[in-house]
């Protein structure tokens, strides 16, 4: 059985990602609001909008980060930014809320959104995956690391140049695989669950597309930030 071994430009790569994704973050009063007293309907709404909107710009600075994006084809930057927008946040919201939140809160969080006018047929699969997230218990090297190939995802629509993705991609999908077998060895299978995670992830875009349809004909109001990233008028 060959020796799995994480290289120096590997380990310089890992720390560049890792970094990123640390250094952004939600400001913590957005987060502590949605967790606080009691609200409507409309301000539980809004309050999630706000925490959307914080989300897409923290994704937004962790993208530029990941080493070789910048020096991708522009065109090409957005249409990696907005293809993984709503996997990023969901991916990131589910590994920050099972990591940040002690048990007790999930019900919360489960009201608040429950109460925010997302249909039910939604909260079910978006809770399935944030559950799916937490029995990893990943690491933040891992979760840094699949929230930057979900970004490098080639086969985004509006892709021009998808070789120039795939070899950015595939260098994180090395690193993340070697850590893998490293830290989970009794778990053979580990490095396979995490990449399942991101063919979950991709049924909810389909999900929130729809959910988008349905806010925007109870006339619920997005920022111009969420408007552009989510292609919603
Ligand atoms: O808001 C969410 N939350 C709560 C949440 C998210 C992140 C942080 C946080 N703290 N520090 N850093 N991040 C805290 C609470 C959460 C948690 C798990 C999953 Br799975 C998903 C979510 C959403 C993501 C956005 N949607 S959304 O449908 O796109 C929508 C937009 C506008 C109105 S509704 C709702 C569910």
């Amino acid at each position: 059985k060959e020796k799995v071994k994480i290289t120096k430009e590997q380990q310089a790569l890992m720390k560049v990602v890792v970094e990123a994704y640390n250094r952004h973050q939600i400001p913590q009063d957005v987060a502590k609001k949605l967790l606080q007293e009691q609200y409507s309907e409309e301000e539980n709404f809004l309050l999630l909008t706000e925490m959307a909107t914080s989300q897409v710009q923290v994704l937004v600075e962790f993208t530029k980060n990941i080493p070789g994006f910048l020096s991708l084809n522009h065109e090409d930057q957005i249409a990696l930014l907005k293809g993984s927008a709503v996997e990023a946040m969901f991916l990131r919201s589910a590994q920050v809320f099972s990591r940040k939140m002690p048990n007790g809160h999930t019900e919360v969080l489960e009201e608040r959104i429950r109460k925010s006018g997302i249909s039910e047929e939604f909260m079910t699969p978006m809770f399935n995956f944030y559950k799916s997230i937490g029995e990893l218990h990943m690491m933040q090297e891992e979760q840094a690391l699949l929230t930057a190939i979900a970004i490098l995802t080639p086969d985004r629509p509006y892709v021009k140049d998808q070789q120039a993705v795939e070899r950015l991609q595939e260098p994180m999908l090395d690193v993340l695989r070697k850590l893998c077998v490293l830290q989970h060895p009794q778990e053979p299978q580990y490095f396979a669950r995490l990449l399942g995670r991101l063919t979950e992830l991709r049924t909810l875009n389909h999900y929130h597309a729809e959910m988008l349809t349905s806010w925007r004909m109870n006339d619920h109001k997005f920022t111009p930030l969420l408007c552009e990233i989510w292609d919603v008028e």
